[in-house]
């Protein structure tokens, strides 16, 4: 398995406070991992080690191979990066602030520059300092991701953004990760993460305590359906279905309600067995499955089915 980033016990104090303990991880070539956890979880600290910006107390990081201490400089040629404090400030123009970065990375062409900024509706002729925090953050973006790097290390990268804004920089993200591009983001918002990421990590307190792919954390979750028949069925039909225990037939036995644990797959095989007129069912929502991390009082590393595995 080629990955790209190898941590292993990662811990940072800060003085007696814990910034981040024993976090192990693997990031994979070509996935986007999101990186979840509420506010003051550690995400930005982790994300800091990763690129050298802070020193870890113990544990080991390996990013595309390179050791962010020695080889910081390198590291970060190879890396776009949106700090989550991301600042910009000056007289110069968009225009001339991005140039003097693409600069920096030994230069990027104009015209994807522009590119971006346009998918973006970054005007570039307006001057930084007068910019809003939103379009700060299009800023920051657009310097991420204009010399297609092979890593792309994001922190909390949709602050800021309207509606339409967050969804073109999911489709950014998306079409990075189709050309092969990594990706690794922050964000306290699973429903953000859960539509690009391939897998997520919860991070609460300094640890590590969910990492699994997005399917897997879905199917342990539930899901409501309502399926209409076009005759009565027999009472109890749908007893002893896997997973259907929250179910129930109205008096006519014509429609079926209620809740459908993890998979829906006893459930669609027992209804293959009568007429079904209409079928309905909700995406699982992750959301209140991230919220037993988030409000949950422990905080050992619980296993799900890809660290069991
Ligand atoms: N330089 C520092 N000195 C002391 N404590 C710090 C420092 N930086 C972070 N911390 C603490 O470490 C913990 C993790 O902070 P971190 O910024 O990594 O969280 P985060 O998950 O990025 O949160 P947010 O979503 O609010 O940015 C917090 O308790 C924070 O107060």
């Amino acid at each position: 398995m080629d990955n790209v980033m190898e941590l292993r016990e990662l811990t940072k104090a800060y003085g007696a406070r814990r910034g981040l303990t024993g976090l192990t991880l693997q990031v994979r070539r070509g996935e986007v991992f999101g990186y979840l956890g509420p506010n003051g979880a550690g995400k930005s600290t982790t994300i800091r080690l990763l690129l050298d910006l802070i020193r870890p107390t113990s544990g080991e990081a390996r990013v595309l191979g390179l050791d962010p201490r020695a080889d910081g400089v390198a590291l970060r040629r190879r890396v776009g990066y949106l700090p989550g404090d991301f600042v910009c400030d000056g007289r110069q123009s968009v225009r001339a602030y991005l140039r003097f970065l693409a600069a920096l990375r030994g230069g990027v062409p104009q015209t994807a520059i522009d590119a971006l900024a346009d998918r973006l509706g970054l005007d570039q002729t307006a001057r930084i300092k007068s910019l809003s925090k939103g379009n700060r953050q299009k800023v920051g973006l657009v310097q991420a991701f204009m010399h297609e790097p092979e890593l792309l290390i994001l922190d909390e990268p949709s602050a800021g953004l309207d509606p339409l804004m967050q969804q073109t920089f999911l489709d950014m993200v998306a079409e990075a990760s189709a050309a092969g591009q990594t990706v690794f983001m922050s964000s306290h918002i699973m429903s953000e993460v859960e539509a690009v990421a391939d897998r997520v990590g919860i991070i609460r307190d300094g640890r590590l305590v969910a990492l699994d792919a997005v399917a897997n954390l879905r199917s342990g979750t539930v899901r409501d359906i309502e399926v209409t028949f076009d005759a009565a069925v027999p009472p109890g039909a749908f007893e002893d279905v896997a997973g259907a225990d929250r179910l129930r037939l109205d008096e006519t036995r014509t429609v079926l309600t209620g809740q459908v644990a993890g998979s829906p797959d006893a459930l669609v095989k027992a209804l293959a067995a009568h007429t079904v007129l209409s079928l309905r069912a909700t995406e699982p929502a992750l959301e209140e499955l991230f919220h037993t991390y988030y409000d949950g009082a422990e905080a050992a590393p619980k296993a799900t089915s890809a660290s069991r595995s």
